[in-house]
């Protein structure tokens, strides 16, 4: 497995956390092979659907606008690893890294879903070991192979909702909205669960999480 880490990225996200000009996220995509995690990062970089992408764990860097305030987006483009004899591995260095985690199944592939199930599990229970509940939105992407859906909108939010993370679906090949939406919604869990960690979270604060954890339907 070849990764490409930015080390800028390692220290920024720690050091800048409490600076009001700029607030940095390190976001971790995970999900089964082909499900679109490639195609999801390109869109959000690049704003475009190129088709094809490379198998290889990366990290990029990307900053952005939101609400005025400059954004650095570290997104760590997780290829479907073995680790051990485990398929799925997620290694406890990708958590550590992680203030939150982007997970992709395909609507019309449930072996993805129950990859995402698995997995949703997994990081739940390592990393409260670690260093407590990090937010995740699960994503069903692929919405426009309607006639091929093998996975309902239902049961996606409801997997949401049982394991506290928020649910979008979406279609990187047809449009960028949807996808910055996800990575606009990862930043401001992230931003949350800092504030309530450091006791500092508004009411606006605790009523997004809730929000969240209940699942309000996140479509495009
Ligand atoms: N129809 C459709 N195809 C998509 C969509 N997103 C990705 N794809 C296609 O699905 C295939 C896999 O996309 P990738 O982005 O490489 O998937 P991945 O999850 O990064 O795959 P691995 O690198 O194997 O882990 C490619 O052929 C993409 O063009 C989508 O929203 N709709």
């Amino acid at each position: 497995m070849v990764v490409q880490v930015n080390q800028r990225t390692r220290s920024s996200s720690k050091t800048m956390e409490g600076n009001q000009q700029r607030a940095e996220a390190n976001i971790l995509l995970l999900g089964a092979e082909n499900v679109g995690k490639s195609a999801l990062t390109v869109r959000f970089l690049t704003r475009r659907f190129i088709g094809e992408y490379g198998d290889i764990d990366s990290i990029y860097s990307h900053s952005d606008k939101i609400d005025g305030r400059d954004i650095g987006f570290n997104i760590w483009d997780a290829s479907y690893s073995q680790g051990g004899d485990e398929v799925g591995h997620i290694g406890e260095r990708q958590l550590q890294w992680a203030d939150g985690v982007i997970m992709v199944y395909s609507i019309c592939d449930r072996a993805s879903f129950n990859v995402v199930r698995q997995q949703v599990q997994r990081i739940r229970q390592a990393k409260n070991k670690l260093s407590g509940a990090v937010p995740i939105i699960i994503v069903g992407n692929k919405r426009d192979l309607q006639h091929r859906r093998t996975v309902s909108s239902e049961e996606g939010r409801l997997l949401a909702l049982s394991a506290d993370c928020g649910f979008f679906e979406i279609s990187a090949a047809e449009t960028y909205h949807g996808v910055l939406l996800v990575f606009h919604e990862m930043f401001e869990l992230i931003r949350e669960a800092r504030a309530l960690k450091k006791g500092t979270a508004g009411f606006r604060g605790i009523v997004r999480s809730m929000s969240a954890v209940f699942g309000r339907k996140r479509t495009e």
